[in-house]
């Protein structure tokens, strides 16, 4: 983890890139297998699980029996683990639903917006370096509430063919049941055209690595939507002297084990507690698992030192971190200068892995800068809003000069005309 000490403003745009690995050729690469999925269908995604999974996958659709089998290779503990964060994650989200006012602009016209659920709708789950059966609670769980009458889940095969049982049964533990052995670019191939076996979805949902993000960007075309760009995991973690050098050095290696294009970074105004995680950090990656991994994304990663924890707020807005956890005395109060963050975790004890599981927020975030621009998934993500109006008489009335007037202008006469003829027929009427 490179160390940078007290910036000028003109390199932080610099600083703030995210590192990347493209694989070669990634736009013609993901094509490729987008044309192939729309051209050879159940076919294509079979060749494809072999080629990038080496999956001899039989059938596409995961059967009733798989999903019975799933209940008896979860343990009790992880399945009450997992009933406890959907209870979290449920509650949360339910209080997003909104019930819309209906406005009065003028007297006799009201207008007002319903939330209406997307009807089809397409799950990823990543499942490449790890199959994230956490991921099903958060897209699943909203996705129920918002009322969508199809869900899809895809999540890649393991080499024997089969999905984790962690992911069948939780996808079944919500009544989730469409469910198939696919993953990669070609799992959102199947989502967005449809093929002999996965249903067409309208709005896709999920993260990935860079052959399902760039996928996600291909595929938004006739009516296809996304959810978000939501890439390799990051956090930033602003940590003054008062915070705990091990607790922070956890933090950064939780989302650094996620994968070697994953970056951390930590900010602090304080040279001797920066040093103090780095040790901190080598000695609990001696015991990690997946060591070989955060090693490699610590390489990617960085530490900068500022003159004040205000310097390092203004940093993270710049950055725009899919987490920030602010370790800091007085953290509430530098929350509400938070411009831009996927997700941010106020004080010691609010450690990211929490809102990574149970909670009750949502993971799937923006990355790479798009926290700028982008929430993350929410239930919001799973419903268009549709805007309504019913204008009376009287409401014409009040309205009718108003656009007679602006279309004219426009030199757009039917559109005048629409009204014209209205206001008419009022007035023969009187
Ligand atoms: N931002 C978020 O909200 C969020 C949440 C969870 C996970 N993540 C990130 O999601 C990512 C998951 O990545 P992953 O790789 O573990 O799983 P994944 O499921 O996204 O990708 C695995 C698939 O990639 C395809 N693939 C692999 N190599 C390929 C190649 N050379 N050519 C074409 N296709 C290839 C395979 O088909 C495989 O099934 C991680 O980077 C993790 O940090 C992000
Ligand atoms: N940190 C990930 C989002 O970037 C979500 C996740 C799932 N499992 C563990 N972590
Ligand atoms: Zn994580």
């Amino acid at each position: 983890m490179k160390n940078i000490t007290n910036p000028t403003i003109s390199d932080w745009a610099k600083i703030c890139k995210r590192p990347v690995f493209p694989a070669e050729d990634l736009e013609d690469k993901v094509k490729n297998i987008l044309e192939l999925v729309q051209q050879k269908g159940d076919t294509a995604l079979k060749e494809l699980s072999l080629k990038f999974d080496k999956a001899v996958v039989e059938e596409l659709k995961v059967s009733e029996a798989e999903i019975e089998a799933s209940k008896k290779q979860v343990s009790e503990e992880l399945k009450v683990a997992i009933s406890v964060a959907a209870k979290n994650i449920r509650s949360f989200h339910e209080a997003q639903q909104l019930t819309e006012t209906i406005v009065e602009t003028m007297p006799g016209i009201q207008c007002w917006r319903k939330s209406v659920a997307i009807e089809n709708v397409g799950l990823y789950i990543p499942g490449g370096s790890a199959p994230l059966f956490s991921t099903v609670l958060m897209l699943g769980i909203p996705a129920l509430i918002a009322g969508c009458k199809q869900i899809v889940l895809c999540t890649p095969p393991d080499k024997d063919g089969n999905i984790k049982p962690a992911v069948l049964y939780t996808a079944n533990f919500l009544g989730i049941t469409q469910i198939f052995k696919v993953g990669g670019a070609q799992a959102i191939a199947a989502l967005a055209y449809g093929t002999e076996t996965v249903p067409k979805v309208d709005k896709i949902f999920g993260p990935g690595n860079q052959f399902v993000t760039k996928a996600k960007e291909l595929v938004q075309k006739n009516g296809i939507a996304i959810d978000l760009p939501a890439g390799p995991s990051e956090v930033l973690v602003i940590a003054d002297s008062t915070a705990d050098a091990d607790f922070v050095a956890s933090d950064l290696l939780s989302q650094a084990e996620h994968g070697p294009d994953s970056q951390v970074v930590l900010l602090s105004d304080s040279s001797e507690f920066v040093e103090k995680v780095k040790l901190a950090v080598d000695e609990q990656l001696r015991v990690l698992p997946r060591a070989d991994i955060a090693a490699k994304a610590l390489e990617n990663s960085f530490s900068v030192i500022f003159n004040s924890i205000g310097e390092c707020v203004e940093f993270s807005n710049r950055y725009a971190p899919e987490h920030l956890i602010l370790a800091i005395e007085n953290a509430q109060e530098f929350a509400d200068k938070i411009q831009n963050a996927g997700s941010v975790f106020i004080g010691n004890y609010s450690c990211e892995s929490a809102g990574d599981y149970a909670s009750g927020s949502n993971h799937t975030l923006p990355t790479n800068g798009y926290a700028r621009s982008y929430s993350g998934v929410s239930l919001d993500s799973f419903v268009k809003k549709i805007t309504f109006q019913n204008i009376s008489r009287l409401g014409l009335q009040n309205i009718g000069r108003t656009v007679e007037v602006m279309a004219g202008a426009e030199q757009l006469l039917a559109h005048r005309n629409a009204v014209s003829i209205r206001l008419k027929k009022i007035q023969d009427e009187k």
